[in-house]
């Protein structure tokens, strides 16, 4: 292995100058394992379906989304032995509960994103911000995986990766899940991706006078 490649965790190069995956094995969300699929610019939407087999909570999304990664934070849902989430971003204009609103219930008052989970299922349907001064007040959280069509936007990066040691995973196949993260061609931050970091800190420092 060179050694930029040893710095970086990339893949090795072979003769012809191509990147060899060496972390296929190592999971992170069902919905990028095998790669991750392109969304569609011409994409408007559609309707995400807990995992009940009845009576199924239907939220509609009525807007392409934006800002779509897979998470490693414990507060947001995952499905069952994944370690990462993956989660978007939506106007909450655009987002109904469509069927089935009556099984839905609050995970956790306090959180600033405060999600809302299936009774029956787990499954989180949407996390709202209800704060107005909160960085990111009018976008709703939401996991496209819940829906099953093709065309949602494809996740660009790995938010909070550190933060999977928390809830248990080994601190020393770290390596193994950034590289297996940069093949993927999500780049890894422990907190949020440079471009929303900046967002919330031009916000705050709208706030407080300095910009
Ligand atoms: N180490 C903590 C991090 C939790 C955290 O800050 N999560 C972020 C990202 S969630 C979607 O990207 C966040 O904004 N949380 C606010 C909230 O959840 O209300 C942990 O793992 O718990
Ligand atoms: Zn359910
Ligand atoms: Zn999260």
């Amino acid at each position: 292995m060179g050694l930029l490649s040893s710095l970086f965790g990339g893949g090795d190069s072979d003769s012809s100058g191509t990147s060899t995956p060496r972390y296929t094995s190592v999971r992170i969300h069902p919905a990028v394992d095998n790669g991750v699929k392109p969304g569609s610019s011409s994409f408007g939407g559609g309707e995400l379906k807990c995992h009940c087999t009845t009576d199924k909570v239907v939220v509609e999304v009525g807007a392409q989304t934006a800002h779509n990664h897979v998470c490693g934070c414990s507060k947001c849902w995952k499905p069952k032995g994944a370690p990462f989430s993956q989660v978007a971003v939506v106007s909450r204009d655009k987002v109904s509960v469509k069927e089935n609103g009556r099984k839905l219930d609050r995970v956790d008052a306090h959180a600033a994103i405060q999600r809302y989970a299936c009774k029956g299922c787990g499954v989180h349907m949407y996390g709202r911000i209800e704060d107005t001064n909160h960085p990111f007040h009018g976008l709703d959280f939401v996991h496209t995986e819940l829906s099953g069509a093709d065309g949602w936007s494809a996740p660009e990066f790995a938010a909070f990766v550190s933060s999977i040691i928390e809830q248990g995973h080994d601190p020393s196949k770290m390596d193994a899940v950034r590289g297996r993260l940069n093949e993927l061609g999500l780049p890894p931050y422990d907190c949020l991706s440079p471009a929303l970091m900046d967002a919330i800190a031009t916000h705050i420092a709208k706030a407080n006078g300095k910009l």
